[in-house]
């Protein structure tokens, strides 16, 4: 019983993880590329080249669903975005350097709260 308790804490604590991680992504000056679902109607050929598109509302709705099992498959998420971005963007554009940006900064997040 001990050990299903034990869990159970850690992916609450997990999760307040995730919240605040989010947070810092959300508040970052080079975010605005992904704060909501790309709209593939208007922009030609998203749904073909990506085929699993990904944003921080996207996360953040995921993350109130409890649909993250763990840390890991909420970092998976969040480099899916950037993995997205370096995909439909050059590097040289201001879409695809704020991606690289942001990749930067939530390595070095990770790094900090490990
Ligand atoms: O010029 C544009 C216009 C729209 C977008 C991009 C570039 N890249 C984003 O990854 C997807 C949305």
């Amino acid at each position: 019983c001990y050990k299903i308790a034990q869990i159970s804490k850690d992916d609450n604590s997990q999760l307040a993880v995730c919240r605040v991680l989010l947070a810092e992504l959300e508040a970052h000056k080079d975010a605005w590329p992904f704060l909501t679902p790309v709209n593939h109607k208007v922009i030609l050929g998203y749904r073909k080249v990506i085929k699993r598109p990904m944003d921080f509302s996207t996360i953040k709705r995921k993350l109130n669903n409890n649909l993250y099992f763990n840390l890991d498959t909420f970092i998976a998420d969040v480099n899916l975005v950037f993995d997205n971005c370096e995909k439909f963007n050059e590097d040289d554009s201001d879409i695809g350097q704020a991606g690289h940006n942001m990749r930067k900064f939530f390595h070095e997040l990770l790094h900090l709260k490990k």
